[in-house]
């Protein structure tokens, strides 16, 4: 279906190779929103934009709302650093206030996209995790940061002003546990097999593919993370804003776990609301059962 804390909170962000989390058993069907933002060089705009798009989203049913990449600040260098929040000062914060606010009075999970962190001299290009009660339940900062040259195509060098993340973060939320990635990080599929691993049943990709690289690899690498680990797969970017110095691809996606597409949008402004039916990925292992065909002995021999 379509229409048109503290830092204490955090609950876990990284997990010891031994630590097995517990999926929760009594959720199976939910539906979460993909809200597909247009994103300007006015922060309070874009803070207004999205909480308009998570009522939106909560409207149409979604217990699970996701935001894109760079929702409140123009993905481009020119705006990161003047764009940056420091989330352990909350109360400075207008981005992660509004975060918590959404997410405690319409009583939903949100996975809040990600947006340029500021923290110990740094900047980090960070998704922050909220539970119904409004609280902080996990913060992932990119771990693969987007540079790229491609002569006559694109450049763009994020690590110019981003420091990488260095853990992966997987959050047990009211909707089961769910793995977090940021764009760039779709495209490592050891990430993706570590959530499933760890008992994730959908990993959401907040991300701004670039035109350049959308139209090829946006669709592929979110099928291909899903069928790999057959699970579900969302996706959330920004919309195409064709004034912007970076062309974003858009099309925000739900991908179930036997890598079929559930819904998506174009590159226009949008909230995606679809339904997550975890029966499926059950179905889908039992039938096709890869987990007890691996040949883990042979792979890194
Ligand atoms: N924001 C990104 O990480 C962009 C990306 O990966 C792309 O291919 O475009």
């Amino acid at each position: 279906m379509m229409a048109s804390s503290t830092p204490s909170s955090i609950e876990h962000t990284m997990l010891a190779a031994s630590e097995q989390l517990q999926v929760p058993s009594n959720i199976t069907k939910f539906k979460i929103g993909l809200c597909q933002l247009s994103v300007t060089s006015e922060k309070n705009q874009n803070l207004a934009c999205a909480r308009n798009s998570i009522k939106a989203a909560v409207e149409c049913g979604a217990r699970l709302v996701v935001l894109p990449e760079m929702w409140n600040c123009p993905y481009s260098n020119d705006y990161f650093a003047k764009f940056a929040e420091d989330f352990e000062n909350e109360d400075a914060s207008p981005t992660f206030s509004m975060l918590s606010e959404a997410a405690c009075s319409h009583g939903i999970t949100i996975v809040g996209g990600s947006v340029p962190e500021s923290s110990d001299g740094q900047l980090y290009n960070t998704s922050c995790v909220f539970g119904p009660d409004g609280k902080l339940k996990a913060k992932h900062r990119k771990i693969h940061l987007f540079d790229i040259e491609i002569p006559g195509d694109i450049t763009f060098k994020e690590s110019d002003f981003f420091a990488a993340g260095d853990n992966p973060t997987i959050v047990d939320t009211d909707v089961g546990l769910i793995g977090i990635g940021i764009c760039h990080d779709i495209r490592f599929p050891e990430l993706a097999a570590l959530y499933r691993e760890k008992g994730a049943r959908i990993i959401c990709y907040p991300g701004a593919f670039n035109i350049s690289t959308g139209e090829l690899l946006w669709e592929v690498m979110q099928r291909a993370r899903a069928a790999d680990n057959q699970l579900f797969v969302a996706t959330c970017s920004p919309s195409r804003d064709s004034s912007g110095s970076y062309a974003i691809w858009g099309h925000s996606t739900l991908v179930g776990p036997s890598s079929e597409i559930i819904a998506t949008s174009g590159h226009e402004e949008t909230v995606v609301v679809a339904e997550i039916d975890y029966s499926k990925i059950e179905l889908q292992r039992k039938g096709l059962p890869l987990d007890k065909q691996k040949r883990a002995d042979i792979y890194l021999s």
